[in-house]
This record gives structure tokens, sequence and C-alpha cells, in this order.
């Protein structure tokens, strides 16, 4: 595992789109394509516009890019809430990204079928692997360690063999859709992305308390034979041990 740790988020942002640019130049390099899973909520925001960049756009090869989400909000692709309409927003549309590279979530099935199907799209567009092997996936952070939308408390923290579930966020009464653990553990890189002082004792307990998984979603992420990078500023890690 690698910590990252910058004193602002906009050397933070250039930090994980440098990241970024770089799995994807390797990916396409090595097998033509690059698949990234992102992340929604609002932290990446900005990465996602400064990737659409000038000073970025041009170090990718885009028509290469295939876009999956880590999790996904119960909702219409147009309603506010969507991370789908966030990247769109953000930078997909500006990237001029076609619609046969982005696979959103299908929300007008029901939950559990909207799941089932996420995780059929996932699977066949890995064909020819023996697992679906992201090369990227971006994770947030969410101050009560929850990431994708494996919250606590949740049924879905305890799958290990569906690679895609629904979730029902009974504070929230909302169903989300989350790629769960297992196939979130078999990807190439994953990283997370995290600022601020609201996520400073999250981030203490992921690293420093007892394993519960139940209390920390964000403790099951431990990729099996891929890189984890964490990429966070001082702000968020002013709570860890100074060991
Ligand atoms: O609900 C969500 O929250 C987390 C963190 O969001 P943030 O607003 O604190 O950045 C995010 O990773 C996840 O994709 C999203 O659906």
């Amino acid at each position: 595992m690698k910590l990252n740790v910058f004193a602002n988020t906009d050397e933070l942002y250039k930090a994980f789109a440098n990241y970024f640019v770089k799995c994807a130049q390797q990916a396409i390099a090595a097998n033509n394509k690059f698949s990234v899973a992102l992340s929604g909520g609002s932290s990446p925001k900005k990465l996602y516009q400064l990737l659409a960049s000038d000073e970025y756009k041009n170090q990718i090869d885009w028509t290469k890019v295939f876009f999956f989400f880590g999790d996904e909000r119960y909702v219409e692709h147009s309603h506010p809430d969507s991370n789908y309409l966030m990247a769109k927003n953000a930078f997909l549309d500006a990237l001029n990204i076609k619609e046969n590279q982005v696979f959103k979530v299908d929300t007008s099935l029901d939950p559990e079928s909207a799941a089932l199907d996420y995780e059929r799209c996932i699977c066949q567009f890995f064909t020819k692997d023996k697992e679906p092997y992201f090369d990227l996936i971006i994770l947030g952070l969410g101050d009560d360690a929850h990431t994708a939308s494996l919250f606590p408390g949740t049924e879905i923290v305890w799958i290990d063999e569906e690679l895609v579930k629904e979730v029902y966020l009974k504070d929230k009464q909302v169903y989300r859709i989350s790629m769960t653990a297992p196939l979130i553990n078999q990807a190439k890189n994953v990283a997370f992305l995290a600022f601020g002082a609201n996520k400073a004792d999250a981030i203490k307990a992921i690293f420093e308390a007892e394993k519960d998984i139940s209390k920390y979603p964000a403790q099951l992420i431990a990729p099996k034979n891929g890189e984890l990078q964490w990429f966070v500023d001082e702000a968020a890690i002013a709570k860890l041990s100074k060991s």
C-alpha cells in the first residue's frame, strides 16, 4: 500500500491526474484499452474536470478508455444524484466519449436486476480474461468509512461471490448498486481519493482500528495481485498516530 500525502487539494488532484494518465498509458500500451471504474460523490468532480483540461486531455487516447461506475445511486441517469450524470458533465461530454465506451448501471430495472445486469455487463466486457480485471478502480471515502456503496452495517460487506450487488440504506431509504469487495480487489490498481478534516476519523479507523468490516467497510479493500494507493491531504491524515 502506498500513502501519498499532499499539502493541498490542488496538488492532490494534479498528482491523481498524473497517476490516472500513467495507468491509462500503460494499459493502452499493453492491451490497447484502459478500463476504469469511477467513483461518485463530490470529491472526484475536480479530478475529472482536470483530466478534460488542456493540460491533460491530449495525454490519453480517450477512444481506448472504457468507463464503469464503482457504485451508482438508484435514480434515473438525468437525476442530480446520479454518479453517471456527474461524470458526464465533469468530463465525459467534454472529451467526446462515445456511448459505447460508457457502461452505466441500468436503473430502469428493479435494484436486484440492475445489479445482476451490471455484473453480466462487466463479465461480458472482460470476456477474454478469466476474471474481470479493471486497470484502475477509483474509490472515494465516506465520513463513516464507507467506500463505493459498501456501507457500515449493511449485508453487502459480507458478500464473497457476487461482483455487483444492490444495497438498501435504511437511514436514507434509498437503494444503491455497488461493486463488491471481491470485484474491487481483483483490479490491477485501486486508488482512494480522500481529503479534508471530515475524513480524518474514518482514515484513523481504517488504518489503526482492529479489523471490523461491518463498522469500517473500507478496510475490505486489499487488492489480491494489484496495487493499492491512497491520495490524501494532510487534514485527512491528521489523526493518524505519528509513529
Ligand atoms: O455516496 C458516495 O460517497 C462516497 C464518498 O463521497 P464524497 O462526496 O465524500 O466524495 C463515494 O465514493 C461514492 O462513490 C458515492 O456514491
